[in-house]
């Protein structure tokens, strides 16, 4: 289980993220949905120990993040929404390079390994340099090394953005066989039938307030035949409003 208690985040006088409180339980898929802008990378990237918050805790199985954090990170695995690769490198060496950096036994990584290759087609591309990938196939490698050291805890931040619809499909299906699994499934997007389509619960985001926490269908119940689209822009009004106030800081 994962619970942000009253977690905030400032940048300068910008209040990115403001006194988030939020559980996160096992066995669910949960997405964070928000205008460009509202908080939801701040959110992820404190969790991931990427940056640290101004004030609050984050706990992750009992344990308090900043009093655990290696622990922690060995349980996550981290897909970012703007990734630096080393492009020099071909995609199995960066493979390597990410499966280092965790207990993995080496016939475990070939196993795993060869399973994601084969699922998102990079098999005949894994001598090539990352520099000759297209964005798709760079996205697709950066997930492939994430999950190989089969972490318990997915954070995905907007995953789907750029994969082709067969590499989307695929790692959606695996997102659900995770999350069935017990495990945890963390992940933003902007595409909302995709959150439809597979957040057990997912949570709103707005000026770095978090606006809704609960299942699609409950949210949908707030305006009875209106579209997820609809209901949705309502709640959180104009993108011209998430521009931060910058005071009060
Ligand atoms: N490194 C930074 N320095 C200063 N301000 C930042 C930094 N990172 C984010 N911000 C600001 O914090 C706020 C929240 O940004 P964040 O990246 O969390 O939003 P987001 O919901 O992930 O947006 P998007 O959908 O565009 O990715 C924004 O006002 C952003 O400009």
């Amino acid at each position: 289980m994962i619970e942000f208690k009253g977690v905030s985040k400032n940048y300068g006088t910008t209040r990115a993220l403001d006194n988030l409180n939020l559980t996160i339980k096992e066995g669910e898929i949960f997405g964070f949905l928000g205008h460009n802008g509202a908080g939801k990378s701040t959110t992820i990237k404190s969790l991931v120990s990427i940056i640290n918050p101004t004030s609050g805790e984050i706990i992750v199985d009992q344990q308090e993040l900043t009093k655990y954090r290696l622990q922690i990170k060995e349980k996550i695995g981290y897909v970012p929404d703007n990734p630096d690769l080393f492009l020099q490198l071909t995609a199995a060496e960066y493979w390597d390079l990410m499966a280092a950096a965790f207990p993995l036994d080496e016939e475990e990584k070939e196993n795993r390994l060869k399973k994601l290759m084969e699922l998102f087609d990079m098999s005949k591309h894994q001598d090539e340099t990352i520099a000759s990938f297209s964005h798709g196939m760079r996205q697709k490698t950066i997930i492939i090394g994430t999950l190989l050291p089969n972490p318990a805890i997915w954070v995905l931040d907007e995953p789907i953005q750029g994969l082709d619809p067969q590499a989307s499909y695929d790692l959606k299906q695996m997102m659900r066989e995770h999350a069935n699994e017990g495990k945890t499934v963390i992940f933003s997007t902007h595409d909302l039938a995709t959150a439809q389509q597979l957040c057990d619960e997912l949570a709103i985001l707005k000026k770095g307030q978090l606006i809704y926490n609960g299942t699609v269908s409950d949210l949908l119940a707030q305006a009875p035949n209106e579209s997820l689209e609809t209901v949705y822009l309502k709640l959180t009004g104009k993108a011209s409003d998430t521009e931060m106030e910058g005071d009060d800081v």
